[in-house]
């Protein structure tokens, strides 16, 4: 029997009179492409920084890689690629000084974060600082970050926000070289093409809580809609940016 990547039941979280997080239950296969898509405030962060092992829950129990996430366990910290957003650099370092910061923490050699450079194009961006990067760029260089120790599993919070049409395409190709590479990948998203586009399974969140899970095309069909947008209007009866 193969374990799932992540196996999160019941998880629950308030931030004083908000219930962020309200029962949350989700199963992540390995090697999945898995999005979690709900409009802003909608609880997505705060379920993924519990699967990961960076929040504590108040309630429920997450597994990941087959191993409890809470009490926060660094031998799994080690298997897993969150993406930081680009505020989280390190300032002033040019492109190719950050990804060998990372990989330094990991034991993981220049040459490899320069390889991870490449493999995201930044090659001819390496000597340029991170506050100069373009929108696509400094979010190319915080997934290269985020794999440069080679993780099983990544997970990923918006990382298309704010870029133009041409920019997130490009960044789409690069997350689907990394899901075919084996890995298994968990994204957040508020855009829905992108959801459909990229993952095998979706969860619809809402209010804390998931409100449907699966195949983006399936829950189409079950809905008898047009697309992922009508998906979200179904399942609540409003529009999904309101
Ligand atoms: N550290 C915190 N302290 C207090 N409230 C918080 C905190 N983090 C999140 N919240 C609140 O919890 C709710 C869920 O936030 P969360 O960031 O998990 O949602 P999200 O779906 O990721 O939203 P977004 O798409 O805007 O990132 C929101 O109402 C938010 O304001």
């Amino acid at each position: 029997m193969t374990t799932s990547a992540i196996k999160a039941e019941g998880l629950r979280k308030r931030y004083g009179d908000v219930q962020a997080v309200d029962g949350v239950s989700l199963q992540v296969e390995t090697g999945e492409f898995y999005g979690i898509l709900g409009p802003n405030g909608a609880g997505k962060t705060t379920t993924m920084e519990i699967v990961e092992g960076l929040r504590q829950p108040d309630e429920g129990r997450a597994l990941l890689l087959g191993e409890s996430s809470w009490p926060r366990n660094t031998a799994l910290l080690r298997r897993i690629g969150v993406q930081l957003q680009a505020s989280a650099f390190f300032e002033k370092l040019t492109a190719r000084e950050q990804i060998r910061s990372f990989a330094s923490f990991y034991g993981v050699s220049d040459a490899r974060a320069d390889a991870m450079l490449e493999s995201v194009g930044l090659t001819d961006k390496a000597n340029v600082q991170d506050d100069r990067l373009s929108g696509g760029q400094a979010q190319r260089l915080s997934i290269a970050c985020a794999l440069v120790h080679d993780p099983e599993l990544v997970f990923l919070d918006e990382p298309t926000t704010g870029l133009d049409p041409q920019a997130r395409r490009n960044l789409w190709d690069l997350l689907r070289g990394i899901n075919e590479e084996g890995r298994t990948v968990v994204l957040t998203t508020h855009y829905m093409d992108e959801a459909e586009t990229l993952c095998d399974r979706v969860a619809v969140m809402d209010r804390g809580k998931v409100l449907r899970v699966g195949q983006p095309r399936q829950l189409i069909e079950e809905l008898g809609v047009d697309n992922l947008e009508h998906v979200f209007l179904s399942l609540t009866g409003r529009e999904y940016r309101e």
